[in-house]
């Protein structure tokens, strides 16, 4: 029986687009985005309307950090600023993923446009997220690594969710998607959309329509739920590497959860199940979408089981 069509917005965790975190070149990371084009296109297919978001924590570590080994070595070339390698990142991962879906497309027979825009979102640059880094972005390096990192290049580095030390930067909420009604208008066109890659690049708005970008690295699961409010989405999918999330993650009393509602959500977050930077974005932001108006509906899930995860077969949902 055909599903009822809903607007989704899918937000594709790190292994989408990175099956192995130490592989980090742009060959593997095509290869993995046709992988990751397939679930995606068996929504779009079944007639959902899909807006795609993605990480790009990896990414822009990688290019901040060629950038920043490049100007040491070579005082003619300059650092290139954060807002700009976010801008970049969501070039080269959209451009990867519109290969990506679009060949995906064209094996199936389907007549779709697909598209990346570069996303803008809109902070408060009073933020106390610019006085408090925390968003992990880079590589994963050992303690001691991080240490003699931190003492040459001023970084800031934090252990990342039991997988190793990163470098963390400010991560301010997103307030705004300055390209959604754009966003909207190709949706409803029926065009397949890439958007907020990266969380957006973070800008704050000086008056008279002039924004001006700032280095942070919005989460993307924060944006992802912003502009599935403002594009009224009826889903908010997040995928990442686990099928469910857990309370006491990672210990023998590990429990999988089916279902949680948003009280249950507000007190495992205060009893501390979900790591930050990791899991608790996802859960925060899930919750706000299903609290922001009745009907809306939030699945946490891995991205081989998208497809039974929006036929209730599997993953987490979060419910009022
Ligand atoms: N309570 C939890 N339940 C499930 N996974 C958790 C939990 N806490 C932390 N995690 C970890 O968080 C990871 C997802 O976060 P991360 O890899 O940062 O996100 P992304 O998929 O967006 O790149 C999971 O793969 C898992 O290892
Ligand atoms: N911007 C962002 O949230 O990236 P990751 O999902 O890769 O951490």
């Amino acid at each position: 029986m055909a599903q009822q069509k809903t607007r989704i917005v899918l937000a594709l965790g790190g292994n989408a687009l990175q099956a192995d975190s130490k592989d980090t070149r742009a060959e593997s990371q095509l290869v993995t985005a046709k992988e990751t084009a397939k679930p995606i296109v068996d929504l779009i297919q079944e007639g959902h309307e899909v807006i795609i978001a993605h990480g790009n924590g990896p990414q822009v570590g990688q290019m901040i950090a060629t950038y920043e080994t490049a100007a040491q070595a070579n005082a003619n070339i300059p650092v290139m600023p954060f807002p700009e390698c976010g801008a970049m990142s969501q070039g080269y991962i959209g451009y990867h993923l519109q290969q990506a879906i679009r060949q995906e497309m064209i094996a199936r027979g389907m007549e779709k446009n697909v598209a990346t825009i570069v996303t803008q979102v809109v902070v408060d640059k009073s933020d106390p997220g610019f006085r408090n880094p925390t968003k992990p972005v880079g590589s994963f390096f050992t303690e001691e690594d991080a240490k003699k990192l931190m003492a040459e290049k001023g970084y800031t580095m934090k252990e990342d969710a039991g997988r190793g030390w990163r470098r963390v930067v400010a991560s301010p909420e997103p307030i705004d998607v300055v390209e959604a009604p754009i966003v909207k208008t190709l949706v409803e066109a029926g065009h397949v959309v890439i958007t907020v890659g990266g969380g957006g690049v973070p800008v704050i708005n000086t008056g008279k329509g002039v924004l001006e970008g700032v280095p942070a690295v919005i989460d993307k699961d924060f944006a992802s739920e912003k502009i599935a409010e403002m594009l009224d989405a009826d889903y908010l999918i997040i995928l990442t590497a686990v099928e469910k999330v857990a309370i006491h993650f990672n210990s023998p009393q590990q429990k999988e959860l089916d279902t949680m509602t948003v009280k249950e959500a507000q007190q495992y977050i205060g009893e501390g199940h979900f790591a930050p930077g990791s899991m608790l974005p996802k859960v925060k932001a899930a919750l706000k979408f299903v609290e922001s108006k009745d009907g809306r509906r939030a699945l946490i899930t891995s991205l081989e089981k998208a497809k039974e995860g929006i036929a209730g077969k599997t993953g987490t949902v979060l419910t009022k």
